[in-house]
């Protein structure tokens, strides 16, 4: 099961505390991250992640390209909604082809256990909360 999780910069501290609260669950899962956020949750947790590249070049779109492969099950994108980006069309595509292929996508932190916790109940794993 292969869990994305990506931030904008003003969202990154919540992935990461997200990401620690919830590392015992996350450990189950393979997974893989925008470039930047990627880093940021290697530093802060250890966790195994695939860093794809960062947002602005292309990350977001091989993320798509993953669930258009079906080879990504779901998505954790802690978007900043009050600030501009550059690659708006690349983050648009990428919410866009979740719901083409109806992938549990959570774009806050209030639904983001939720997509944890559906990815785990398809492992067979039950979920653990630390926080
Ligand atoms: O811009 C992003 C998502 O649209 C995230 O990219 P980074 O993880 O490289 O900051």
């Amino acid at each position: 099961m292969r869990l994305a999780l990506i931030a904008h910069d003003e969202k990154k501290p919540d992935l990461i505390e997200f990401a620690q609260n919830r590392q015992d669950d996350l450990e189950h899962l393979d997974l893989m991250a925008t470039g930047t956020t990627g880093q940021r949750l290697i530093d802060a947790t250890g966790l195994d992640i695939e860093r794809k590249e960062s947002g602005p070049l292309g990350g977001d779109m091989q993320i798509g390209a993953e669930i258009a492969s079906e080879t990504c099950h779901g998505v954790i994108f802690l978007r900043d909604p009050l600030t501009a980006q550059p690659h708006e069309p690349d983050i648009t595509a990428l919410l866009r082809i979740c719901d083409v292929h109806d992938v549990p996508l959570a774009t806050n932190l209030a639904s983001a256990d939720a997509v944890l916790d559906e990815l785990l109940e398809q492992l067979g794993d039950e979920p653990s909360r630390n926080g």
